[in-house]
């Protein structure tokens, strides 16, 4: 009798566990919504996605085969991929207070929830509250006051080119990494850092941030398993064995040790009180967690956001920089163009070499309908970039392909130009990356003529992980008389 309830009791499991799968896997056919087939039950098409050459161009190849929204499974979440610039502009603007919160990472999760910055911020209240105490960091007014640091920074940058020797090749990556640590930590944090003239490496930060980049956390079996539970009570499993990890001392990843490690670089700030500082970031969360009125800043999230503003602030920019360069190197005739051109040779820059496509995507906080579809609560949607940057019908008659700045004239649609994101959780940096980015490539091409390194073809080697950056980029410079 006993045997014949157990056996009975374990088909009813099976069932439901199969019932559940099915109702699961076939979502998006009850909605009509294409689909990639699923290779794995737990994965979904996310072991797909890892094993692909590039994420971001399978999501590519997904589009040209399903359409501008199809649908895939992270684990067991359904997830919109969408190329539909209204139906972008419907997430990320129109409804914006439906999706206010991105995909949670795994660093986010361990942070937990009283520790979230303002990129992982979650709830609207969490996001506006701190939003508001930042955004005057890099309004346009800073800008102007911020400018001078900046191009100090970059006399250091050229002075350190200088002394590389002509003609020889480089790989520029490395110095911009250096300039934009050194901007960074100056202009935020008033640290003068000095990275650019540490050649022996020996400044910690600039060594956990290589480090962060080639040992990206999402990307570990831990993040991995984190990204495919993620929406279940589950995913908090992941904090936990990654904390006993660390307690039998098998290594801290590089993204938690910077966020354990910042206060050290920010305390000395925090701690002086009633001495007066330039109105910097680290200022404004200062004053904001000692501020009288209501929604201030708690001194965790003070620490979780000068984490989020260095680690964004540097890598970001500098790859964009390597970007425009290597473009440089390939078109040797815009150099002598652009100081006209600069802000559309940036924009092609950047709509051929997106480098943050992953970040950009919204998780649905309520049930709502977008046109046809009825999305649901605890859906994504993850916009692919590359489907936009690369559709021929969105970008003249100049082949998408081709590196063209002049196409940036006509007026294109508002939300053609995706790579800081869109609405209200746009890239908070944007100004500032690209006043950097400016002032540094009008500085090095005043300096120098940048040449290709002669191999044929001139080429670079891409990583995906979080970020989309080139392996180095290696150029020629040769000083202009
Ligand atoms: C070329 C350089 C940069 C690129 C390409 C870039 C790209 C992006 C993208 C795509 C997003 C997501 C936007 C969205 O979801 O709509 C983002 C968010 C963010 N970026 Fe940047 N970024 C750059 C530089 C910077 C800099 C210099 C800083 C700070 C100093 C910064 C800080 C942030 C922060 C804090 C967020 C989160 C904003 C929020 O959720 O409210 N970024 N960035």
């Amino acid at each position: 009798m006993i045997i014949l309830l157990v056996f009975i009791l374990l088909l009813t499991i099976f069932f439901l566990v199969c019932c559940y799968i099915h109702n699961r896997l076939s979502y998006f056919v009850r909605r009509s919504i294409p689909s990639p087939p699923v290779s794995s039950l737990i994965y979904g098409h996310l072991s797909q996605l890892w094993s692909a050459d590039s994420y971001s161009k399978q999501l590519r190849k997904w589009s040209l085969q399903y359409g501008s929204i199809y649908g895939l499974f992270e684990g067991f979440r359904p997830v919109y991929v969408v190329s539909d610039l209204e139906f972008i502009q419907e997430v990320f603007i129109s409804q914006f207070t439906r999706f206010c919160a991105r995909r949670m990472l795994f660093i986010h999760r361990m942070l937990g929830d009283r520790q979230l910055n303002v990129f992982g911020a979650r709830s609207i209240e969490q996001w506006t509250r701190q939003r508001r105490i930042l955004n005057p960091t890099y309004s346009i007014s800073k800008m102007k006051q911020l400018l001078p640091t900046l191009e100090s920074c970059t006399d250091i940058f050229i002075e350190k080119l200088t002394s590389t020797i002509s003609n020889e090749i480089i790989n520029i990556q490395e110095f911009y990494l250096r300039l934009s640590m050194d901007i960074i930590c100056r202009t935020a944090f008033g640290i003068k850092t000095d990275v650019q003239n540490d050649l022996n490496d020996t400044n910690i930060y600039l060594k956990k941030m290589k480090e962060m980049s080639d040992n990206d956390l999402e990307y570990t079996f831990l993040g991995k398993i984190h990204r495919i539970i993620s929406t279940t009570q589950l995913a908090n499993i992941c904090t936990y064995l990654f904390r006993f990890k660390q307690w039998i001392n098998w290594g801290t990843p590089t993204d938690v040790w910077f966020s354990e490690h910042i206060h050290q670089l920010v305390q000395p700030r925090f701690k002086q009180i009633n001495q007066e500082h330039t109105l910097d970031l680290l200022q404004l969360m200062i004053d904001a967690v000692h501020s009288e009125k209501e929604g201030k800043l708690t001194p965790s999230e003070m620490f979780s956001n000068a984490f989020v503003f260095l680690t964004a602030g540097a890598e970001t920019t500098s790859i964009s920089l390597a970007y425009c360069t290597y473009r440089l190197a390939r078109h040797s005739t815009i150099q002598e163009e652009i100081y006209n051109e600069i802000n559309n040779f940036i924009r092609e820059v950047f709509r051929m070499h997106p480098i943050a496509i992953q970040v950009l995507n919204r998780e649905c906080m309520e049930n709502t309908r977008i046109g046809q579809y009825n999305i649901e609560k605890g859906s994504l949607i993850q916009v692919d970039l590359h489907s936009i940057n690369f559709n021929q019908d969105l970008w003249g008659f100049q082949s998408v392909d081709e590196f063209h700045p002049e196409r940036h004239l006509d007026k294109r649609h508002p939300l053609a130009n995706m790579g800081f994101g869109a609405g209200p959780r746009q890239c908070i940096g944007m100004r500032f990356a690209l006043m950097e980015i400016k002032s540094c490539l009008t500085r090095l091409i005043k300096e120098y003529n940048i040449k290709p390194t002669g191999e044929e073809p001139y080429k670079l080697n891409i990583h995906e992980k979080f970020l989309i950056m080139p392996e180095k980029v290696c150029v020629r410079l040769v000083k202009r008389s």
